[in-house]
């Protein structure tokens, strides 16, 4: 990683930790590399959960964890959607809901090579999109574990 990344990604990682430590502060606007580098670009080794819109990581930093949701379908899961349930996320405190830390949207076009079968291959534009939510890492588990695991000892 080039010098002056290093510092951003530095910078952009004091200001999510202090988000986590400051239970006062606002969630944020995160830059993309911060939420992969923090989870080791979306690895399945740091998987903790999948929902009916994404996929849940946690990310380590220098001193606390987050929880990372990045949201599959990004072209279906249009940016109207997105938009709503940040908001939503942003206007909601209470004590027994999990803090909401920040969030990323990031859309990048991108010249990848495309070949059809006895075609030359050829490059064309794609857009990547990357949407994501973060949240204070609850360590306990998923609710519905410990219900299930009750049940059957009833
Ligand atoms: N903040 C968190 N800390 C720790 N684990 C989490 C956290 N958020 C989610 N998880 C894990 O990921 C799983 C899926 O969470 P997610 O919020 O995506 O599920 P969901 O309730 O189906 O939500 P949605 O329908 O909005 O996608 C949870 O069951 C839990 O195991």
């Amino acid at each position: 990683m080039a010098c002056r990344e290093r510092v951003e990604m530095e910078s952009a990682s004091n200001v999510l930790e202090h988000i986590v430590l400051d239970r006062s502060a606002e969630p944020t606007n995160l830059p993309l590399a911060l939420l992969k580098h923090i989870t080791e670009d979306f690895n399945d080794k740091r998987q903790i959960g999948c929902g009916g819109f994404g996929i849940v990581y946690k990310g380590d930093l220098q001193n606390s964890s987050v929880a990372v949701k990045r949201i599959l379908n990004c072209h279906t899961f249009n940016d109207e959607s997105f938009n709503r349930e940040t908001t939503s996320l942003i206007s909601v405190k209470h004590k027994n809901i999990v803090r909401f830390l920040g969030y990323c949207a990031n859309t990048e076009n991108k010249a990848m090579k495309h070949s059809e079968s006895g075609e030359p291959s050829k490059y064309i534009f794609a857009e990547m999109r990357e949407r994501l939510l973060c949240f204070e890492y609850i360590s306990n588990g998923s609710l519905d574990r410990y219900l299930t695991d009750n049940s059957r000892n009833l």
